[in-house]
């Protein structure tokens, strides 16, 4: 069995920055500046970990033509798309123009658009679909609330928003996304899951894609944790079997913190 403690890992891990609705174009453009220096400074290898930032769809041309630039070897997505393609559909952003925009991932389903916007696992289904079609890479975030966690019911909820997300794909699709475990709970709370409650996610996720699907499909997907993220406790998310990666809101505004968590394996080593 590989050790993650020894810098083996089954999967490439991915570090995700959600900006959510901050930073305007120009902020987006200096953050994303002092991030490339300090992981620059820190000598990361970007093949070993995979780093991603997401900000708004505003600052996603200004991020583009900053990392064409200066060569940069950060990846970046969207926190949303519509599930059309074009239309009349005022507001809307299509995954064709964030394709086109150099985006390599799209957050699906994240727990302030099921909440906020009403999201239903069915339009969620639908964006994973759209998502797809235009070589984005979804990320499909699920998660339970409070109560459903409280009354115990915390796994089969979830796993009941990953069927859905899932509907309908072919098992090559799915080895390649990735899914973010967000309990809604532990989101900007500072409450953060235990190591023990992501890897019993993790790990039922994986069996759940495993069934749905196939062994090999199961252990290529990618599934982060999310919520209160801090450079002081990733690396006991990291060491989790079944956690490949972090996504991560109000630690990655600030590039010292966000490269400190980027950096996990020294926390890893040093802890
Ligand atoms: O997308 C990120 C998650 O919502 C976690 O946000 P947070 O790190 O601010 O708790």
């Amino acid at each position: 069995m590989t050790s993650k403690t020894d810098g083996v890992y089954d999967r490439t891990p991915l570090i995700a920055g959600n900006w959510k609705m901050h930073m305007d174009h120009f902020q987006a453009v200096s953050l994303v500046q002092k991030l490339s220096w300090t992981l620059a400074d820190h000598d990361h290898n970007f093949d070993e970990v995979q780093v991603a930032v997401f900000p708004p769809f505003t600052d996603l041309r200004s991020v583009q033509t900053l990392i064409m630039a200066d060569k940069l070897e950060l990846v970046y997505g969207a926190q949303d798309l519509s599930q059309h393609d074009a239309g009349a559909y005022t507001g809307d952003i299509s995954g064709d123009f964030l394709g086109k925009l150099g985006c390599s991932y799209v957050l699906v389903g994240h727990s302030e658009r099921r909440s906020v916007h009403g999201e239903t696992d069915d339009l969620i289904n639908a964006k994973v679909h759209a998502a797809l079609r235009h070589e984005l890479t979804p990320i499909l975030c699920v998660g339970e609330g409070l109560d459903t966690r409280q009354a115990n019911h915390h796994v089969s909820f979830t796993l009941e928003q990953l069927r859905a997300g899932l509907s309908g794909l072919e098992a090559e699709a799915v080895a390649s996304l990735v899914i973010a475990y967000e309990p809604v709970w532990a989101i900007g709370t500072g409450e953060v899951a235990g190591p023990a409650d992501a890897q019993e996610m993790g790990e039922a996720i994986r069996q759940a894609i495993a069934e749905l699907f196939d062994t090999e499909t199961a252990s290529s997907t990618r599934v982060l944790y999310g919520g209160s993220v801090k450079a002081d406790n990733v690396a006991a998310m990291m060491r989790q079997r079944d956690i490949d990666g972090v996504l991560v809101g109000g630690a990655s505004l600030d590039d010292e913190e966000f490269a400190n968590i980027v950096r996990f394996e020294h926390h890893l080593v040093t802890d």
